[in-house]
């Protein structure tokens, strides 16, 4: 057995646990997937190039509007994927090599699993076993999709976001089970790229976890791009061909032909970790139990990320991290996870962001607030734009303390960021507004007027 002063499961965001500060000291890391984990390999890099791709494409396809004849001639998808993971690929086969010839840093590529507190077994990819010690061992073994039994037991083809980047041709038609994050990314990829998408989405509206008013507007105007099922949910599916399934729907009617795309959340990734043999404690959900500093219930034992934050995002994973990193080697001078203001944004079309509490959040506690919404059109560049559907809305205290912040429209998630700033620093909404110049007429105006507004 070998032993280390830092053992890490998972090699997304506790890659970068291995700083300086262990230059002198024996890490390990143990990898079961894809090296770099979510985010570089099936998350976040690789759909935020496909969008790009339908971003230029749909923007060729609306350009006769500003009186600039265009028109996509064709969608090289071979291409398109190979662009996107020939960048990627190597990031990872490097970073996998790196850590295999790094002189203080031994890798197992293989899946760990506690035998107690200190110990953990690991099932190596290459058919062997190891077993490794630490002084200090780090969880930071993500999520992965949930697949609902309905299509798990059809015993048809169907995708997640793990395999369906990596697809050979582009289908005709999709369906696309959910209307959250994923569920709404693809649908802009795919579409922008010439396919015919149906959503099944089994509530009244898309992204509900946001503003009731941003998951309204942008319902209606995904009803508008799309083939969109509200209140609807699958009945049956038959296969149909190699990848590809008829899906019937509680509305009577069946999808033909279609590649079937799950995308209906993720669950953390704790199922082969045998937890219970370290003593960690669990959420009723799996997530493992961590305090602001990111201690489990067994002292020694660290986690991070989606297998245990409130929020599956990256920026998010990478904060803890970095708070984790300083805490393994200052435990007299504990950091905390500060997660006050956590902003997101929805890379689907038009893009959504926000930050702080929605309308429905202050309603249900009983905060009293005042509201602005500045619509697109009515600033300089977005009338430019002829933009009809974006607005940006802010909630604020009566005496102007930013409460919230929604936007839905181009760039959306640029846009917004003076106002988690903001929120940071404790501005109100008039200091935030008049305490800096906004650049004219850049589409920042539609949140200067809605700061000046409220
Ligand atoms: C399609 C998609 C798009 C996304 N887009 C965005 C976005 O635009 N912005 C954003 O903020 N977030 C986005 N996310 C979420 C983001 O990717 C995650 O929040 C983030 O990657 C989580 O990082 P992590 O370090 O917690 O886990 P991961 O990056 O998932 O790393 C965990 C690693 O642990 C390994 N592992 C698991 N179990 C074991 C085991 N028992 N033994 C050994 N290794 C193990 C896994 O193989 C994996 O490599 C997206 C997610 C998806 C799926
Ligand atoms: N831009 C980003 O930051 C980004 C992008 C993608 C993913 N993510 C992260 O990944 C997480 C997972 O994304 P996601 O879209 O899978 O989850 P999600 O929670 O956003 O959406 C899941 C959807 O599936 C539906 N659903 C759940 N079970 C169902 C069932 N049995 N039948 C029919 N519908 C069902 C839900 O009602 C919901 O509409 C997100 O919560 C987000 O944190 C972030």
């Amino acid at each position: 057995m070998d032993h280390y002063d830092l053992v890490i499961i998972g090699t997304g965001s506790g890659n970068s646990l291995v700083t300086p500060d262990f230059d002198d000291k024996r890490v390990a890391v143990i990898e079961s997937g894809l090296f770099g984990g979510t985010c570089l390999n099936v998350g976040c890099i690789p759909t935020k190039m496909f969008v790009y791709a339908a971003e230029v494409a749909a923007t060729i396809r609306s350009a006769s509007t500003y009186g600039v004849d265009a028109h996509v001639d064709g969608v090289r998808w071979r291409d398109i994927r190979d662009r996107v993971f020939g960048r990627i690929d190597p990031i990872s086969d490097g970073g996998r090599r790196y850590r295999l010839e790094s002189d203080h840093t031994d890798a197992y590529l293989g899946r760990a699993r506690f035998v107690d507190a200190h110990t953990l077994e690991v099932a190596l990819n290459d058919g062997g076993t190891a077993t490794v010690s630490g002084d200090q061992i780090v969880v930071a073994t993500g999520s992965h999709p949930v697949v609902p039994e309905q299509v798990a037991l059809a015993g048809v083809p169907f995708h997640t976001s793990d395999t369906v980047m990596r697809i050979d041709e582009l289908p005709e038609r999709m369906v696309i089970i959910g209307g959250g994050y994923i569920a709404t990314e693809f649908a802009h990829v795919f579409s922008s790229l010439g396919v015919e998408v149906t959503l099944v989405v089994r509530g009244e509206h898309f992204l509900r976890h946001l503003d009731g008013e941003v998951s309204r507007r942008f319902t209606e105007v995904a009803t508008d791009s799309w083939d969109v099922r509200l209140r609807t949910q699958v009945t049956s599916l038959t296969t149909a061909g190699a990848d590809r399934v008829d899906v019937a729907l509680t509305d009577d009617s069946v999808v033909k032909d279609a590649l079937l795309l799950v995308c209906t959340g993720r669950a953390a990734s704790v199922d082969d970790l045998d937890l219970p043999a370290a003593g960690v404690a669990q959420h009723a959900d799996g997530r493992i139990v961590v305090d602001e500093h990111g201690r489990t219930s067994v002292p020694g034992i660290w986690s991070l990320g989606d297998v245990s934050s409130d929020y599956q995002l990256k920026h998010v994973a990478n904060h803890e991290a970095r708070v984790v990193a300083h805490n393994l080697v200052h435990p007299d001078d504990l950091r905390s996870y500060e997660e006050a203001f956590v902003p997101e944004a929805v890379f689907t079309h038009p893009q959504i962001a926000a930050v702080g509490a929605t309308q429905e959040e202050l309603d249900a506690a009983g905060v009293p607030y005042r509201v602005k919404v500045q619509e697109y059109a009515d600033v300089a560049y977005g009338w430019a734009m002829e933009d009809r559907t974006g607005f940006c809305k802010v909630l604020a205290s009566p005496e102007g303390r930013l409460l919230g912040v929604h936007i839905m429209g181009h760039e959306a998630s640029i846009v917004i960021q003076p106002a988690i700033q903001a929120m940071n620093a404790g501005w109100t909404a008039q200091e935030t507004a008049t305490r800096q110049m906004w650049i004219h007429p850049a589409l920042t105006e539609v949140l200067e007027n809605a700061l000046l507004g409220v």
